[in-house]
């Protein structure tokens, strides 16, 4: 992990009408940092990355990505995002769909073979996206979110759908890239391969921040870490 610092999220509060989603929000993440972002249902996770890729403006307070709002171009190039549920175009094909991302970001097709392969996309190449079942839907949205390598990667329950051994391929294909890493997810063994950092949020504002390690030695002997991390939701 370097010094500079890759996000920045400063006193945020966000409401949806009178809902209070994000409650002076305060975290950042230095470059190279690969952070688990956890929290009960509704604690804030979703609204947090949607901020944190632009497609949202905070009420208060500000976000950063490398010192740049997250909607500028440059910011926009060098991250990556995978939202809960994606949706690729769905009338357009698994090939139509890489080719037309790629083309966008101006990625190799071969760089982008390579990802399909590993996803063992290629048999569904010619499927629409609407034809695909949850899980080879959730591959191609990986594909979409991955293939320009980008050095900031936002991704809301990246194994949700995935039998075990693509969620393998998946944890082995995430692990190799290099990025800044913040992953939300319920499934602590998910967050535990993926990262080293934990910031838990509970009803819009950090809790508790540390190391899986941390959290290890806060348990008694043998204790599950979804035990402590109950515990520690909990407050
Ligand atoms: N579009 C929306 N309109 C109104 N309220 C919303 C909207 N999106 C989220 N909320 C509310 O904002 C709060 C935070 O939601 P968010 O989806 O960010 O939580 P989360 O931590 O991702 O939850 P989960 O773990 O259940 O996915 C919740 O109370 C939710 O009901």
């Amino acid at each position: 992990m370097s010094n500079e610092l890759c996000i920045e999220v400063s006193n945020v509060t966000k409401s949806y009408g009178n809902i209070n989603a994000l409650n002076g929000l305060t975290f950042s993440i230095a470059c190279g940092g690969k952070f688990a972002l956890l929290g009960p249902n509704g604690a804030g996770k979703s609204t947090t990355l949607k901020l944190l890729m632009g497609f949202l403006k905070p009420d208060r307070g500000s976000v950063r990505i490398k010192g740049l709002p997250p909607c500028s171009v440059e910011v926009r190039k060098i991250t990556g995002y995978l939202p809960e549920n994606a949706q690729p175009y769905r009338t357009m094909t698994v090939r139509d769909n890489l080719q037309y991302i790629a083309a966008l970001r101006g990625v190799d097709m071969n760089q982008v073979y390579e990802i399909v392969d590993l996803l063992d996309l290629r048999k569904y190449w010619n499927y629409k996206a609407s034809q695909l079942s949850q899980g080879n839907l959730q591959k191609l949205s990986i594909a979409l979110a991955i293939m320009h390598k980008p050095s900031i990667l936002l991704m809301d329950e990246p194994l949700n759908y995935l039998d075990i051994p693509t969620q393998e391929s998946v944890i082995s294909i995430l692990s190799k890239i290099s990025s800044t890493m913040l992953v939300s997810t319920h499934i602590m063994s998910v967050a535990g391969r993926l990262t080293d950092n934990v910031i838990m949020i509970n009803k819009g504002q950090v809790v508790w921040m540390g190391t899986f390690e941390d959290i290890k030695r806060m348990g008694t002997e043998d204790e599950p870490i979804e035990s402590i991390v109950a515990k520690l939701m909990r407050g």
